[in-house]
C-alpha cells in the first residue's frame, strides 16, 4: 500500500488519505500515527473502498504517516462491527472506534523492563556485603532494588556486581501472561435437562457459525453452569469467550463461581481497572492469548483476536443500554459481534425481553429452555399484600402479613430480602412550615435525602449538599420532613422492628466497587446478615440458600412513569427479586406489596403466569406499533440556554420529514427539564419497521446548523424516555 485511508481518533472528521512512506508496511487494520494539523494522532487503516465518498487528494499533496504502533492490527470482523454500530446509532465512526482502542498505553507496545540474576560468574573481588548479596539472592530474579532488598545491601553494591558480571540482565515483559483456564479443571455433572441444553450450545461452538440462542430458564435452573460447558468448548477449540454481565458488582461472585470450574479466573475488563491492568488485559485479549474475558458493555468492543463464543448474562437487564456517547444495547451489538465473528452468541435470563422473544417467534433466535430449578428447588410462593386492605401503620411502609413473615423467617434463623427500587432515605424533603422542596440547582429533579451520609443527593447530576438542621427558606428549625420512603428508611423500620436482626443496604451508595460486593456476598453467604434492604442491584444473579423470603415493598413503584417498557420491567424486576427466595432446599416466600392487585401485571405475578403476560404485553405493543413491531428514534436537544435549546429544536421539528408510516412527536420540554445544568428538548420519531428510520434521520438533521454550545444527540431505539 502507498496510500492509505484512516479513521482518526477525532469525532469531527471523516476519514482521511494518507501517504505511506517507503519502508512502512501497513494493512487495514493497522494502528497508525498520522500529522493532523501540527499535531500527531491515532487513526486505523480502513479499506479504501468502504468509504466511496472520501473525496480524491492527488498523491502529491497527501501527507506522510509518522509510524505504526506495536500492537495487533484491528481484525476485519471488528472494523465491519464498527461501521455497523456508527450506521445504526448514527455515531461517529471514531467515536466507537475509541472504545476498541480502549487502552492508550496498550498501544504503545509490548514494553519491558530489565531484571538480573546470578550469571553463575563470581566477581573479581568478592566483598562482604558482595558476598552477602549473592548468597541472599541465591537464585532469584529481578530489579535492581528488587535485588538489593534480598540482599539487603544498597543498590550500588547490585550495580557493582553487574558490572563485574556476577548478576546478568534479562529483559521481561511487564505485561504478565493470563493462566489459562483449564475445560477439564472441575467439570460438574449436569441435571438431564442441563446436559441436554449444554450439549446444544457446544454444537453451535464446534460448528463455529454465527447463530443466537435465547438460553431461557428459570430463576435458579443453573444456566451459568450450562453455558460454563459452551466456554469449556471453545477453550478446547483455542478460540477466545467473551462473557458480559450487566453490572461490575455482578463481577466478583461471577469470578469465583468461573475459578471453582476452570482453576483460574477470566479476564476481568470494566470502568474500574488500573491503567495497567487495562492495558494488560486489552494486549492479551488482542493477541489472542486471553482465553475468557467477563466485562460490562464496554468489553464488546475489544479486539478479539479469535471469538468463538459470546454470552449476554441476563440478557434482559436495561443496564446493557449505554446512555451516553455512543447510545448502544450491548445487547444488540453483541448478536452482530457474533454474525460479524460467525460464533454463537447465547442470551441467559428467566425474564427474557419482549424484543428477544419475537426473535424467537419469527425463527431467527433459537430457544432453549430450563423450566425448573436445578436440584429439587421449587419455585418460590407468591403472596399478594393488598395494601388498601391491609395497610401498614401510621408512617410505615411494611404491612402486617409481611412483617409476620420476616418474624417467622428470623424464629427459623433464615434470611429475607426486602426490595424497594428506591436509593437514600426519602425521595423528597419538604419544609413543614413554609412548604419548601429541595429540588437540585443543576436539574430538574428534587434532592433526595441520604441519611447515612447525612447528605442531600441529586441523582441525576450526583450534586450533594449537607443535610441542613432548618430550612434554607423560611429558617425554621426542625421542620423538615421526610416523604416517602427510600431503603435507608425501610432500613429503620426494620430495626425498629427486630431491633436484633443483622440488617444489610445494598444498593450502588454501599456496593460501589468489586471488593464491597464481595464482601457483601461473603457476609450474607456466611450467614452474618439476616435481613437484606436493596434496590435493583440485589434482584439478580446471587445465589444465597438460606434467602428464603422476599418482600417487594412497593411493586406499584415502577409503572409510575408509564414508558413504553414500564409494565415490562416491573415484571422482570419482580421475578428476578422474587427468584432470590428459596433456591437451596428451603422453600421460599414472596410477598408483593401493591395497590392495585388486579393490574394485568400484578395478576400475571401472583398467578405465576409467564406466557399470559408475554402474550398480553406482545399484543399491547403491537397494537401500539411499539417495539419490536414499530421503531422509535428520540432526538435529544440540549443548551445551557433555554432558549436556544427551544428554539434549535423547533427549527429541527419544523424540518421534520412529512412521510407515510413516520410520525413525529414533539419538540416537547424532556420531563428532566433541565440536567447538569442543560435545558432539555425531546423529538420523538415514530416509524414503520420497513422505515430506514437512521437514513431519514441522518439526512434530516445534516440539513441543520445549530450553534456549537447546543448539543443534539439521537437515541435510536431508546429505552430512557426522560
Ligand atoms: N449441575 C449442577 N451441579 C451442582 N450445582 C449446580 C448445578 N447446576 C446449578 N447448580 C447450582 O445451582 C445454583 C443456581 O444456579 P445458577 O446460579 O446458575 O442459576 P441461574 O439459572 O443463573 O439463576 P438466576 O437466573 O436466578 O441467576 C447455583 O448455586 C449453582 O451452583
Ligand atoms: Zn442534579
Amino acid at each position: 500500500m502507498t496510500r492509505a485511508r484512516l479513521i482518526l481518533l477525532n469525532a469531527a472528521l471523516g476519514p482521511l488519505d494518507y501517504r505511506v512512506p517507503a519502508g512502512m508496511s501497513v494493512e487495514p487494520g493497522s494502528i497508525v500515527v498520522a500529522p493532523l494539523g501540527p499535531r500527531p494522532m491515532i487513526g486505523v487503516v480502513w479499506e479504501a473502498e468502504r468509504f466511496p465518498d472520501v473525496p480524491s487528494v492527488g498523491d502529491n499533496r497527501l501527507r506522510p504517516l509518522l509510524g505504526v504502533l506495536d500492537a495487533p492490527p484491528l481484525p476485519a470482523p471488528l472494523r465491519r462491527l464498527i461501521e455497523w454500530t456508527a450506521a445504526y446509532y448514527l455515531a461517529p465512526h471514531a467515536a466507537v472506534l475509541r472504545m476498541a482502542l480502549a487502552s492508550m498505553s496498550a498501544l504503545e507496545g509490548g514494553k519491558t523492563v530489565i531484571e538480573y540474576r546470578p550469571s553463575g560468574a563470581l566477581p573479581e573481588r568478592l566483598t562482604a556485603q558482595r558476598a552477602q548479596a549473592l548468597e541472599r539472592i541465591g537464585e532469584r530474579q529481578g530489579l535492581v532494588r528488587e535485588l538489593a532488598a534480598i540482599g539487603d545491601v544498597s543498590d550500588a553494591v547490585i550495580r557493582g556486581l553487574i558490572k563485574q558480571g556476577a548478576l546478568e540482565a534479562v529483559e521481561v515483559s511487564t505485561d504478565l501472561p493470563f493462566p489459562r483456564p483449564d475445560p477439564d479443571h472441575a467439570a460438574i455433572s449436569l441435571s438431564p435437562g442441563q446436559e441436554a441444553a449444554a450439549q446444544r450450545l457446544v454444537e453451535q461452538v464446534r460448528s463455529g457459525e454465527s447463530h443466537t440462542v435465547l438460553l431461557d430458564g428459570v430463576t435458579g435452573s443453573g444456566k451459568t453452569e450450562v453455558y460454563f460447558e459452551a466456554i469449556a468448548e471453545a477453550l478446547k477449540q483455542d478460540r477466545q469467550t467473551l462473557v458480559l454481565l450487566p453490572e461490575i458488582a455482578l463481577t466478583e461472585p461471577f469470578l469465583d463461581r468461573f475459578t471453582a470450574r476452570f482453576g483460574c479466573a477470566p479476564v476481568p475488563w470494566h470502568s474500574g481497572l488500573k491503567q495497567s491492568d487495562r492495558r494488560r488485559a486489552w494486549r492479551a485479549i488482542a493477541e489472542g492469548e486471553a482465553g475468557v474475558v467477563v466485562g460490562a458493555r464496554s468489553a464488546l468492543f475489544l479486539p478479539y483476536r479469535k471469538l468463538g463464543l459470546i454470552v449476554v448474562d441476563e440478557a434482559h437487564e436495561t443496564s446493557f443500554k449505554q446512555e451516553e456517547g455512543v447510545r448502544y444495547h450491548a445487547r444488540d451489538v453483541a448478536v452482530m459481534r457474533g454474525l460479524m465473528e460467525s460464533c454463537p452468541v447465547v442470551l441467559a435470563s428467566a425474564t427474557p425481553a419482549i424484543e428477544t422473544r419475537h426473535q424467537v417467534e419469527l425463527g431467527r433466535y433459537e430457544e432453549i429452555k430450563l423450566p425448573s430449578r436445578y436440584g429439587g428447588a421449587e419455585l418460590p410462593e407468591i403472596i399478594g399484600v393488598d395494601l388498601t386492605h391491609d395497610p401498614p401503620d401510621r408512617g410505615r411502609w411494611l404491612a402486617p402479613p409481611l412483617v409476620q413473615a420476616m418474624r417467622e423467617t428470623l424464629a427459623r434463623g433464615e434470611q429475607s430480602l426486602l426490595f424497594l427500587n428506591r436509593r437514600g432515605y426519602a425521595p423528597l424533603t419538604l419544609c413543614r412550615h413554609c412548604g419548601y422542596r429541595f429540588q437540585c440547582p443543576n436539574c430538574s429533579a428534587w434532592m433526595v435525602e441520604h441519611r447515612l451520609t447525612r447528605r442531600l443527593a441529586c441523582h441525576h447530576c450526583g450534586h450533594e449538599v449537607p443535610t441542613p438542621d432548618s430550612c434554607p427558606e423560611c429558617h425554621e428549625s426542625d421542620a423538615l420532613v421526610a416523604c416517602g420512603p427510600g431503603v435507608e428508611r425501610i432500613a429503620d423500620e426494620v430495626k425498629a422492628l427486630f431491633p436484633d436482626a443483622r440488617t444489610a443496604i445494598v444498593t450502588s451508595d454501599t456496593l460501589w466497587s468489586p471488593a464491597r460486593a464481595a464482601a457483601f456476598v461473603r457476609d450474607v453467604a456466611g450467614g452474618a446478615v439476616d435481613i437484606i434492604v436493596g434496590t435493583q442491584l440485589v434482584t439478580k444473579g446471587y445465589h444465597f440458600p438460606e434467602l428464603t423470603l422476599v418482600g417487594v415493598v412497593d411493586a406499584d413503584l415502577g409503572l409510575d412513569g408509564g414508558d413504553l417498557r414500564a409494565s415490562e420491567r416491573t415484571y422482570q424486576q419482580i421475578v428476578q427479586v422474587s427468584g432470590r427466595a428459596g433456591r437451596g432446599e428451603k422453600p421460599g416466600r414472596v410477598f408483593i406489596q401493591t395497590r392495585a392487585p388486579d393490574a394485568p401485571v400484578m395478576r400475571a405475578l401472583l398467578e405465576g403466569d409467564d406466557a399470559a403476560f408475554y402474550a398480553a404485553e406482545t399484543a399491547s405493543r403491537r397494537s401500539a406499533n411499539a417495539p419490536p413491531f414499530g421503531r422509535f428514534a428520540a432526538i435529544i436537544v440540549s443548551d445551557t440556554d433555554a432558549a436556544l435549546a427551544r428554539e434549535t429544536a423547533r427549527r429541527i421539528g419544523a424540518a421534520g420529514p412529512r412521510q407515510e408510516g413516520l410520525e413525529i412527536y414533539g419538540p416537547a420540554e424532556a420531563p428532566l427539564a433541565v440536567l447538569r445544568g442543560r435545558h432539555r428538548w425531546r423529538l420523538l420519531v415514530h416509524a414503520r419497521r420497513s422505515i430506514d428510520l437512521q437514513a431519514i434521520v441522518r439526512d434530516w438533521l445534516s440539513a441543520i446548523d445549530w450553534k456549537s454550545s447546543t448539543r443534539v444527540s439521537v437515541d435510536v431505539d431508546p429505552y430512557s424516555f426522560v
